[in-house]
């Protein structure tokens, strides 16, 4: 029965405009070595899309070509319709896909407060350039505070970046991208170093900041892909292996094998 079918279910060209993010026949060459190889992808608008695999399948080079870190040595990028292949990765963000932990770095000796107002500062453009005087700025640290509300630094706000504990500076980080209020917000490894009492609030974090928007997400730690992921990519040896559910790929015997191999590759 067709009402039965999620939308993930239908035929992925079936509706086009449904997604944010596409790329088709993605391929990058190091030397003769593919490390991403004819990869079809569709991220769907308003859904949070783990990319995920083992060890070398190709997951940061793809993050790369997406982000427009890296050139593809063949295959096409379309962000909202438009064709981003040949742009660069400012650009892209200016048209509202934002890498987080990448352009958003946070500058160490800078407060909280004082970050995400760049943050705001970069994204208004000109007319808030970080040397004009204090009072010009001042309409922008109400913005601030929302900002570090949401990600739960209110309280942190005056300390440095440098000063705050590992998973609030990572939540700094997504502030200073929300700043930028993208429409596609990606990220990488976002949990990556993280002990398990970080774990938890930064995936919380991750969910209320898609809200609205569009997240691709790499992630090794499948915990998390599970719990916060509508849909999942594997790669395998910079291929696509295979794409669903969490329930879907979890259970594909092809995904197990990938993964063990990965575990007797270590
Ligand atoms: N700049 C480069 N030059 C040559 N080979 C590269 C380069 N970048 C990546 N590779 C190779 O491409 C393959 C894919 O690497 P990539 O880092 O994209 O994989 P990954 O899935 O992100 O791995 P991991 O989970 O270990 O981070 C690997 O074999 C890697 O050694």
């Amino acid at each position: 029965m067709s009402e039965t079918l999620s939308l993930d279910e239908r035929r992925p060209d079936a509706d086009a405009s449904a997604y944010a993010l596409t790329a088709r026949g993605l391929t990058k060459q190091f030397g003769g070595f593919h490390a991403v190889k004819n990869v079809d992808l569709s991220i769907r608008r308003g859904s949070i899309h783990a990319l995920i695999g083992p060890n070398g399948a190709g997951k940061t080079t793809c993050f790369n070509l997406l982000t427009k870190t890296l050139t593809p040595t063949a295959g096409t990028i379309t962000f909202e319709g438009r064709d981003i292949t040949g742009m660069r990765a400012a650009d892209v963000a200016r048209l509202g896909l934002v890498r987080s932990f990448q352009i958003s770095a946070t500058f160490p000796h800078l407060t909280a407060l004082e970050n995400v107002r760049v943050a705001l500062q970069s994204a208004y453009g000109k007319a808030f350039h970080f040397w004009r005087s204090l009072s010009a700025v001042e309409p922008l640290n109400a913005r601030a505070e929302e900002l570090l509300d949401r990600v739960g630094l209110a309280q942190s706000r005056n300390l440095t970046a440098a000063e705050l504990s590992y998973g609030k500076k990572r939540a700094l980080e997504i502030a200073t991208t929300l700043a930028l209020d993208p429409q596609i917000m990606l990220l990488d490894e976002p949990t990556a170093g993280m002990g398990h009492e970080d774990i938890e609030p930064i995936t919380e974090l991750i969910r209320e900041a898609a809200k609205g928007r569009t997240v691709l997400i790499v992630e090794h730690n499948l915990s998390v892909v599970s719990t916060l992921c509508d849909r999942i990519t594997v790669l395998q040896h910079g291929q696509l292996l295979t794409e669903g559910s969490y329930a879907e790929v979890s259970s594909n015997p092809d995904v197990i094998t990938a993964y063990m191999g990965g575990v007797d590759d270590d």
